[in-house]
Protein backbone atom coordinates (compact mmCIF):
# COMPACT_ATOMS: atom_id res chain seq x y z
CA UNK A 1 0.00 0.00 0.00
CA UNK A 2 1.33 3.59 -0.56
CA UNK A 3 2.29 6.09 2.21
CA UNK A 4 -0.25 9.01 1.95
CA UNK A 5 1.94 12.49 2.56
CA UNK A 6 0.73 15.76 2.63
CA UNK A 7 3.20 18.70 2.12
CA UNK A 8 1.86 21.85 4.35
CA UNK A 9 3.74 24.80 2.70
CA UNK A 10 3.93 23.06 -0.66
CA UNK A 11 4.49 26.61 -2.56
CA UNK A 12 7.57 27.38 -0.60
CA UNK A 13 11.14 27.10 -1.47
CA UNK A 14 11.19 23.79 1.43
CA UNK A 15 8.05 22.39 0.49
CA UNK A 16 8.68 22.75 -3.41
CA UNK A 17 11.52 20.36 -3.03
CA UNK A 18 9.86 17.96 -1.18
CA UNK A 19 7.01 17.60 -3.57
CA UNK A 20 9.50 17.76 -6.43
CA UNK A 21 11.88 14.52 -5.27
CA UNK A 22 7.99 12.65 -4.73
CA UNK A 23 6.79 13.13 -8.53
CA UNK A 24 8.78 10.12 -9.29
CA UNK A 25 8.21 7.77 -6.25
CA UNK A 26 5.79 4.57 -6.52
CA UNK A 27 5.56 4.10 -3.00
CA UNK A 28 4.25 7.55 -2.50
CA UNK A 29 0.36 9.02 -2.87
CA UNK A 30 0.77 12.80 -2.62
CA UNK A 31 -1.99 14.29 -1.28
CA UNK A 32 -3.01 17.60 -2.44
CA UNK A 33 -4.07 21.23 -1.64
CA UNK A 34 -5.79 23.31 -4.34
CA UNK A 35 -3.69 27.01 -4.57
CA UNK A 36 -6.62 28.90 -3.49
CA UNK A 37 -7.13 27.16 -0.04
CA UNK A 38 -3.93 26.20 0.66
CA UNK A 39 -3.90 28.29 3.44
CA UNK A 40 -7.40 27.45 4.24
CA UNK A 41 -7.71 25.90 8.18
CA UNK A 42 -9.99 23.43 6.96
CA UNK A 43 -8.72 22.15 4.05
CA UNK A 44 -4.90 21.99 5.68
CA UNK A 45 -6.94 20.03 8.37
CA UNK A 46 -8.65 18.04 6.41
CA UNK A 47 -5.62 16.85 4.69
CA UNK A 48 -3.24 16.53 7.74
CA UNK A 49 -5.79 14.26 8.99
CA UNK A 50 -6.01 12.24 6.12
CA UNK A 51 -2.04 11.45 5.86
CA UNK A 52 0.34 8.47 6.72
CA UNK A 53 2.57 11.61 7.09
CA UNK A 54 2.38 15.29 6.59
CA UNK A 55 5.22 17.65 6.06
CA UNK A 56 5.28 20.82 7.40
CA UNK A 57 7.06 23.47 5.23
CA UNK A 58 5.68 26.82 6.77
CA UNK A 59 6.66 29.55 8.82
CA UNK A 60 7.02 28.25 12.79
CA UNK A 61 3.34 30.16 14.07
CA UNK A 62 1.83 28.12 11.00
CA UNK A 63 3.84 24.61 11.85
CA UNK A 64 2.93 24.94 15.54
CA UNK A 65 -0.95 25.23 13.95
CA UNK A 66 -0.30 22.85 11.91
CA UNK A 67 0.47 20.54 14.86
CA UNK A 68 -2.70 21.62 16.73
CA UNK A 69 -5.05 20.52 14.16
CA UNK A 70 -3.80 16.61 14.27
CA UNK A 71 -7.12 14.29 14.97
CA UNK A 72 -5.85 11.10 13.80
CA UNK A 73 -3.40 9.75 16.40
CA UNK A 74 -1.48 7.69 13.51
CA UNK A 75 -0.65 10.24 11.50
CA UNK A 76 3.43 11.40 11.86
CA UNK A 77 4.48 14.83 11.34
CA UNK A 78 8.15 15.74 9.99
CA UNK A 79 8.48 19.52 10.88
CA UNK A 80 11.24 21.47 8.63
CA UNK A 81 10.49 24.60 10.88
CA UNK A 82 12.52 25.51 14.09
CA UNK A 83 9.41 25.13 15.68
CA UNK A 84 10.31 21.65 18.00
CA UNK A 85 13.80 21.16 17.47
CA UNK A 86 14.44 21.39 21.04
CA UNK A 87 11.26 20.09 22.47
CA UNK A 88 11.96 16.50 23.94
CA UNK A 89 9.10 15.01 22.22
CA UNK A 90 9.94 15.37 19.28
CA UNK A 91 12.89 13.21 17.36
CA UNK A 92 15.76 15.73 16.11
CA UNK A 93 16.17 14.57 12.77
CA UNK A 94 20.41 13.70 12.23
CA UNK A 95 20.67 10.01 11.84
CA UNK A 96 24.34 10.21 11.79
CA UNK A 97 24.81 11.84 15.54
CA UNK A 98 24.50 8.64 16.97
CA UNK A 99 22.73 4.94 16.88
CA UNK A 100 19.91 6.40 19.57
CA UNK A 101 19.29 9.52 17.26
CA UNK A 102 18.53 7.12 14.39
CA UNK A 103 16.53 4.83 16.14
CA UNK A 104 14.15 7.91 17.77
CA UNK A 105 13.48 8.82 14.24
CA UNK A 106 12.64 5.59 12.86
CA UNK A 107 10.28 4.49 15.94
CA UNK A 108 8.83 8.50 16.03
CA UNK A 109 6.10 9.81 14.84
CA UNK A 110 7.17 13.73 15.42
CA UNK A 111 10.52 14.49 13.58
CA UNK A 112 11.95 18.06 13.62
CA UNK A 113 14.13 18.54 10.97
CA UNK A 114 17.39 20.31 12.00
CA UNK A 115 18.55 24.32 10.69
CA UNK A 116 20.63 24.58 7.86
CA UNK A 117 23.20 26.37 9.91
CA UNK A 118 22.59 24.10 12.91
CA UNK A 119 23.27 21.00 10.55
CA UNK A 120 26.49 22.25 9.58
CA UNK A 121 27.28 23.25 13.43
CA UNK A 122 26.14 20.11 15.20
CA UNK A 123 27.82 17.63 12.47
CA UNK A 124 31.13 19.38 13.95
CA UNK A 125 30.59 19.75 17.64
CA UNK A 126 28.15 17.01 18.85
CA UNK A 127 31.00 14.25 17.82
CA UNK A 128 33.64 16.00 20.08
CA UNK A 129 31.69 16.83 22.88
CA UNK A 130 29.80 12.92 22.73
CA UNK A 131 33.71 11.69 22.67
CA UNK A 132 34.83 14.10 25.51
CA UNK A 133 37.26 16.12 23.09
CA UNK A 134 35.74 19.21 23.42
CA UNK A 135 35.14 20.41 27.03
CA UNK A 136 31.51 21.90 27.07
CA UNK A 137 32.42 24.84 28.18
CA UNK A 138 34.21 25.51 25.53
CA UNK A 139 33.41 28.93 23.72
CA UNK A 140 32.58 28.20 20.51
CA UNK A 141 32.51 30.71 18.15
CA UNK A 142 32.07 30.01 13.96
CA UNK A 143 30.23 32.19 10.99
CA UNK A 144 28.50 30.58 8.12
CA UNK A 145 28.44 31.09 4.51
CA UNK A 146 24.79 30.53 2.49
CA UNK A 147 23.50 31.19 -0.32
CA UNK A 148 20.17 33.24 -0.62
CA UNK A 149 17.40 30.35 -0.97
CA UNK A 150 18.23 29.83 2.54
CA UNK A 151 15.70 33.10 3.30
CA UNK A 152 12.93 31.59 1.60
CA UNK A 153 10.68 32.77 -1.00
CA UNK A 154 11.20 36.64 0.32
CA UNK A 155 14.84 36.67 0.07
CA UNK A 156 14.87 35.17 -3.04
CA UNK A 157 12.73 37.44 -4.56
CA UNK A 158 14.76 40.25 -2.89
CA UNK A 159 17.84 38.91 -4.61
CA UNK A 160 16.68 38.17 -7.99
CA UNK A 161 14.94 41.21 -8.07
CA UNK A 162 16.28 43.83 -11.35
CA UNK A 163 16.70 46.97 -9.42
CA UNK A 164 18.00 45.27 -6.07
CA UNK A 165 20.57 47.66 -3.92
CA UNK A 166 23.85 47.37 -4.64
CA UNK A 167 24.71 46.10 -1.50
CA UNK A 168 23.71 42.71 -2.26
CA UNK A 169 26.27 42.40 -4.69
CA UNK A 170 29.13 41.35 -1.62
CA UNK A 171 28.35 39.37 0.89
CA UNK A 172 26.30 40.31 3.94
CA UNK A 173 26.98 39.41 7.48
CA UNK A 174 23.51 38.92 9.62
CA UNK A 175 22.17 37.94 12.78
CA UNK A 176 24.15 40.89 14.47
CA UNK A 177 22.48 40.76 17.70
CA UNK A 178 23.83 37.22 18.30
CA UNK A 179 20.18 35.92 18.50
CA UNK A 180 19.85 33.77 15.15
CA UNK A 181 17.23 31.02 15.90
CA UNK A 182 19.23 28.79 15.43
CA UNK A 183 21.52 29.17 18.25
CA UNK A 184 19.30 27.43 21.12
CA UNK A 185 19.20 24.15 19.04
CA UNK A 186 23.14 23.97 18.39
CA UNK A 187 23.25 24.33 22.72
CA UNK A 188 20.63 21.83 23.23
CA UNK A 189 21.62 18.97 20.83
CA UNK A 190 24.99 19.53 21.39
CA UNK A 191 25.06 19.96 25.30
CA UNK A 192 27.10 23.20 25.24
CA UNK A 193 26.91 25.16 28.26
CA UNK A 194 26.09 28.28 26.73
CA UNK A 195 25.30 29.81 23.08
CA UNK A 196 28.06 29.83 20.35
CA UNK A 197 29.36 33.09 19.26
CA UNK A 198 27.75 32.86 15.71
CA UNK A 199 28.17 34.88 12.32
CA UNK A 200 26.05 33.63 9.25
CA UNK A 201 26.94 35.44 6.12
CA UNK A 202 24.61 35.59 2.87
CA UNK A 203 25.68 35.73 -0.32
CA UNK A 204 24.88 36.80 -4.12
CA UNK A 205 24.18 32.86 -5.26
CA UNK A 206 21.24 30.53 -4.75
CA UNK A 207 21.88 27.91 -2.66
CA UNK A 208 24.54 25.99 -0.75
CA UNK A 209 26.80 26.66 2.66
CA UNK A 210 29.92 26.11 4.28
CA UNK A 211 30.03 26.43 8.43
CA UNK A 212 33.22 27.08 9.89
CA UNK A 213 34.66 26.39 13.62
CA UNK A 214 37.77 27.50 14.85
CA UNK A 215 39.65 25.97 17.62
CA UNK A 216 42.85 26.21 19.79
CA UNK A 217 43.78 22.73 19.87
CA UNK A 218 45.76 23.18 23.46
CA UNK A 219 42.17 23.95 24.76
CA UNK A 220 41.06 21.41 23.62
CA UNK A 221 40.69 17.97 26.50
CA UNK A 222 43.66 15.79 25.25
CA UNK A 223 46.62 16.66 22.87
CA UNK A 224 44.97 17.27 19.85
CA UNK A 225 46.47 17.82 15.91
CA UNK A 226 44.50 18.36 12.96
CA UNK A 227 45.54 14.88 11.93
CA UNK A 228 43.97 13.28 14.85
CA UNK A 229 41.45 14.81 14.25
CA UNK A 230 40.56 14.03 11.03
CA UNK A 231 41.20 10.78 11.96
CA UNK A 232 38.39 11.13 14.63
CA UNK A 233 36.15 12.42 12.31
CA UNK A 234 36.66 9.90 9.38
CA UNK A 235 36.29 7.36 12.06
CA UNK A 236 33.20 8.82 14.06
CA UNK A 237 31.62 9.20 10.14
CA UNK A 238 32.81 5.82 8.77
CA UNK A 239 30.00 4.32 5.78
CA UNK A 240 27.66 7.44 6.66
CA UNK A 241 26.07 7.73 3.32
CA UNK A 242 25.48 11.37 3.37
CA UNK A 243 28.66 12.71 5.52
CA UNK A 244 31.59 12.39 3.74
CA UNK A 245 34.95 13.37 5.65
CA UNK A 246 37.21 14.52 3.01
CA UNK A 247 40.67 13.66 3.13
CA UNK A 248 43.41 15.61 5.09
CA UNK A 249 45.59 17.65 2.97
CA UNK A 250 43.77 17.31 -0.17
CA UNK A 251 42.04 19.36 -2.76
CA UNK A 252 40.78 22.04 -1.46
CA UNK A 253 44.46 22.97 0.67
CA UNK A 254 46.34 22.55 -2.45
CA UNK A 255 43.46 24.98 -4.26
CA UNK A 256 43.56 26.89 -1.21
CA UNK A 257 40.11 27.96 -1.06
CA UNK A 258 36.48 26.47 0.35
CA UNK A 259 33.58 27.60 -1.42
CA UNK A 260 29.93 27.89 -0.23
CA UNK A 261 28.48 26.78 -3.57
CA UNK A 262 30.61 23.01 -4.40
CA UNK A 263 28.07 20.81 -2.37
CA UNK A 264 24.49 23.08 -4.22
CA UNK A 265 22.56 20.36 -5.75
CA UNK A 266 23.75 17.03 -3.75
CA UNK A 267 21.83 16.06 -0.89
CA UNK A 268 25.20 15.07 1.66
CA UNK A 269 28.11 16.51 3.59
CA UNK A 270 31.01 16.81 3.45
CA UNK A 271 34.14 17.68 6.42
CA UNK A 272 37.31 19.05 6.14
CA UNK A 273 39.73 19.90 8.86
CA UNK A 274 42.04 21.96 8.15
CA UNK A 275 45.17 24.16 10.38
CA UNK A 276 47.90 23.88 11.76
CA UNK A 277 49.02 22.47 15.47
CA UNK A 278 47.99 25.27 16.94
CA UNK A 279 45.14 25.95 15.75
CA UNK A 280 42.35 23.98 13.85
CA UNK A 281 39.51 24.96 11.60
CA UNK A 282 36.53 22.30 11.12
CA UNK A 283 34.16 22.98 7.76
CA UNK A 284 30.83 21.90 6.91
CA UNK A 285 30.20 21.97 3.25
CA UNK A 286 26.48 21.01 2.02
CA UNK A 287 23.11 22.06 0.34
CA UNK A 288 21.44 24.44 2.75
CA UNK A 289 18.31 23.00 0.82
CA UNK A 290 19.77 19.58 0.41
CA UNK A 291 20.84 17.87 3.70
CA UNK A 292 20.12 21.63 5.36
CA UNK A 293 16.60 21.29 4.53
CA UNK A 294 14.61 18.90 2.14
CA UNK A 295 17.06 16.21 1.68
CA UNK A 296 17.58 15.70 5.46
CA UNK A 297 13.52 15.75 5.77
CA UNK A 298 13.55 12.77 2.85
CA UNK A 299 15.68 11.00 4.58
CA UNK A 300 14.13 11.07 7.89
CA UNK A 301 11.07 9.70 6.29
CA UNK A 302 13.12 6.76 4.33
CA UNK A 303 13.87 6.22 7.27
CA UNK A 304 10.42 6.20 9.05
CA UNK A 305 9.15 3.73 6.15
CA UNK A 306 12.33 1.36 6.09
CA UNK A 307 12.82 1.78 2.70
CA UNK A 308 16.80 2.58 1.28
CA UNK A 309 18.28 5.85 3.22
CA UNK A 310 18.78 7.77 0.10
CA UNK A 311 15.58 6.83 -1.87
CA UNK A 312 14.32 10.03 -3.94
CA UNK A 313 17.82 12.11 -2.82
CA UNK A 314 20.51 13.20 -5.19
CA UNK A 315 23.83 10.80 -3.30
N1 LIG B 1 15.06 27.73 2.82
C1 LIG B 1 15.89 27.00 3.56
O1 LIG B 1 17.11 26.85 3.24
C2 LIG B 1 15.40 26.35 4.80
C3 LIG B 1 14.12 26.56 5.33
N2 LIG B 1 13.74 25.90 6.48
C4 LIG B 1 12.45 26.12 7.11
O2 LIG B 1 11.41 25.55 6.33
C5 LIG B 1 10.21 26.29 6.55
C6 LIG B 1 9.75 26.80 5.21
O3 LIG B 1 10.77 27.68 4.75
P1 LIG B 1 10.91 28.13 3.25
O4 LIG B 1 10.39 27.05 2.37
O5 LIG B 1 12.29 28.60 3.07
O6 LIG B 1 9.91 29.38 3.28
P2 LIG B 1 9.07 30.03 2.10
O7 LIG B 1 8.73 31.39 2.58
O8 LIG B 1 9.76 29.86 0.82
O9 LIG B 1 7.75 29.13 2.10
C7 LIG B 1 6.82 29.08 3.14
C8 LIG B 1 5.48 28.71 2.56
O10 LIG B 1 4.53 28.61 3.62
C9 LIG B 1 3.34 29.26 3.17
N3 LIG B 1 2.56 29.68 4.34
C10 LIG B 1 2.81 30.70 5.19
N4 LIG B 1 1.86 30.73 6.15
C11 LIG B 1 0.98 29.72 5.89
C12 LIG B 1 -0.21 29.24 6.49
N5 LIG B 1 -0.71 29.81 7.59
N6 LIG B 1 -0.81 28.16 5.95
C13 LIG B 1 -0.33 27.55 4.85
N7 LIG B 1 0.79 27.98 4.20
C14 LIG B 1 1.43 29.04 4.72
C15 LIG B 1 3.85 30.43 2.34
O11 LIG B 1 2.83 30.94 1.53
P3 LIG B 1 3.09 32.08 0.43
O12 LIG B 1 3.52 31.32 -0.80
O13 LIG B 1 1.78 32.75 0.28
O14 LIG B 1 4.16 32.97 0.97
C16 LIG B 1 4.98 29.75 1.56
O15 LIG B 1 4.51 29.13 0.40
C17 LIG B 1 10.53 27.44 7.48
O16 LIG B 1 10.18 27.14 8.80
C18 LIG B 1 12.04 27.58 7.28
O17 LIG B 1 12.61 28.25 8.36
C19 LIG B 1 14.57 24.98 7.03
C20 LIG B 1 15.81 24.74 6.56
C21 LIG B 1 16.34 25.46 5.44
C1 LIG C 1 19.78 33.27 4.48
C2 LIG C 1 18.82 33.06 5.62
O1 LIG C 1 18.12 33.96 6.02
N1 LIG C 1 18.77 31.84 6.15
C3 LIG C 1 17.91 31.49 7.25
C4 LIG C 1 18.06 30.04 7.62
C5 LIG C 1 17.02 29.16 7.06
C6 LIG C 1 16.73 27.97 7.95
O2 LIG C 1 17.46 27.05 8.14
O3 LIG C 1 15.61 28.11 8.62
P1 LIG C 1 15.02 27.16 9.72
O4 LIG C 1 15.54 27.54 11.04
O5 LIG C 1 13.58 27.32 9.72
O6 LIG C 1 15.46 25.82 9.40
C7 LIG C 1 18.30 32.25 8.51
O7 LIG C 1 19.50 32.39 8.75
O8 LIG C 1 17.41 32.55 9.30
Amino acid sequence: MKTKIFVDGSEGTTGLRIHERFMKRQDIELLTISPELRKDEAERKRLINASDITFLCLPDAAAKESVAMVENEKVKIIDTSTAHRTDSEWAYGFPELSPEHRAKIQKGKRIAVPGCHATGFISLVYPLIAKGILPADYPVSGFSLTGYSGGGKKMIAEYEEENRPAEYDAPREYALNQQHKHLKEMKVITGLKREPLFSPIVADYYSGMLVSLPFYTDMLAAKQTPELIHEFFADYYKNKLFIKVMPFGGEAEKKGFLSGIDCSGWDGLKIYVTGNGERVVLSAQFDNLGKGASGAAIQCLNLMLGCQEEEGLNL
